[in-house]
Formats: C-alpha cells, structure tokens, sequence
C-alpha cells in the first residue's frame, strides 16, 4: 500500500447535487472525508446514501458539483483513483457458479494482485471448511463473507462499502468494524452505510454525514 500522509484529504465532495425522478436528494453537498477517517452516511430509506456512494466512487454521476481526489476532479485523474478505491456495493460481486475460493482469486487477479492466500483469508471472514462450495450454496451472510475477504488482501486506501453488515452475525460484525479501524489507523479511509448503531467505532472516530430527505 502506498504510505499515506496521516490527515491529508483523500476525497472531497464538491457542491455534489444529485436529483432522481425529479426528486433533490441533496444540494450542494460538500465535506472532506481525510485519510484515518471513518465516515457514516446516515438518512431514511430513499435518502440517497447508495446514490452518494456511487457518485464517490466514479460510477453515476451527479446533477452537479464534482468529486476530488487528491484535489483533483476525479475524470482527470481515473486510473489513479480506481487503483486506490475499494467498493462493495449492495449487490457483493460474488458469482454463484464460482466456490468461495475461486471468487476471491478471480477478484484479486482482476485487481492485479498477486501473493494472495484464498485460504487464509477464508478462513479471517469464517469461511474455513468452505473453500470448495459453491457460494451459490452458500448462506447470505456467508455469501456476503466471501464478498468481504477482498477487504483482508487490499492495496486501495479508499473503502467505499455500500451496508457491508448486512446478513453478518454479531461477532462478523465486530470483526469487521476491528479491521475498519485498522484500515484507518494505517491512514486508509472507509466511508460505508449502515442502518446499525457499531459499537466498537467510537464517536470521536466515527463522522457522519446526514442526508434528510424524509419518505413521510
Ligand atoms: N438510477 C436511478 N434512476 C432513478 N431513480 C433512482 C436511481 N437510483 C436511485 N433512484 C432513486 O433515488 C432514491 C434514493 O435511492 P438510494 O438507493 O440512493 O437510497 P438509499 O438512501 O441508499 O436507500 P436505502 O436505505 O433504502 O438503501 C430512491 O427513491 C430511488 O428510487
């Protein structure tokens, strides 16, 4: 991993609207998310916390307003910032054809990686005995499990997790939330939604980001 300088800004949101169905999700949103932090995007179902994630990530854009990195609109700078960016959306990118094994190789060799231990990492996410099934025969949470190794063997500093909780058990989430703070104490950053209170990120490390649209 590239050595981080410890509080420099790593992405910042520029006066980011994003509208759907005619509808402002949000207006002129701005912040800098730096490296070491651990960022909330809180708000209602419909608020558009996905919709942030994945302008952040480079992936739809917004209304208007732009994303940096570096300090640099991401367009200009596309390469750089994909080799520096994780993101897990809600749908995991796990094939259901694939074993548990053969999914994280084949996401680690997408990425370019390599000294890579399928095996050990199974086995951090609880997935020790599973390396041969199919994950389509897997449970969600297991499912989500093998989605979530590619977090045990990463070169990006910049996590983007789209409810990276959801189906995982109790102790699966403390686990992650030790590697979440982790992450950020080598100077990475994770920004991720969730609709659950974590526990083990206090408040001085976690920020938050409201969004308020209200369906009611
Ligand atoms: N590509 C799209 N085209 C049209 N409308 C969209 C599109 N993507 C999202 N929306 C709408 O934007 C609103 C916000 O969606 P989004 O998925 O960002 O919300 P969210 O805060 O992540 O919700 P949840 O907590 O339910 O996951 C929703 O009403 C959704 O229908």
């Amino acid at each position: 991993m590239a050595v981080p300088i410890i509080n420099s800004t790593l992405v910042s949101a520029a006066k980011l609207t994003c509208i759907r169905e005619e509808r402002i999700l949000f207006d002129e949103l701005s912040f800098d998310i730096n490296s070491g932090d651990i960022v909330q995007i809180e708000g209602p179902n419909g608020a558009g916390k996905t919709s942030l994630l994945r302008i952040l990530a480079g992936l739809s854009r917004p209304y208007s307003g732009t994303v940096l990195f570096n300090k640099k609109p991401i367009q200009s700078c596309r390469d750089d910032y994909q080799n520096q960016l994780l993101y897990l959306g809600h749908l995991p990118g796990v094939k259901s054809e694939l074993t548990a094994a053969e999914n994280l190789n084949f996401n680690f060799k997408l990425m370019g990686y390599s000294n890579f231990d399928c095996i050990d990492i199974l086995n951090e996410v609880g997935l020790s005995g599973f390396e041969d099934s199919l994950t389509g025969h897997l449970s969600a949470g297991q499912h989500r499990r093998t989605a979530l190794g590619r977090l045990w063997h990463s070169n990006a500093n910049i996590w983007i997790l789209d409810e990276p909780f959801t189906a995982i058990d109790k102790k699966g989430v403390i686990i992650l939330e030790q590697l979440f703070l982790a992450h950020a104490n080598r100077g990475g950053c994770v920004i991720l939604t969730t609709h659950q209170d974590m526990n083990l990120i206090d408040h001085h490390s976690l920020k938050k980001i409201q969004l308020d649209y209200s369906l009611i």
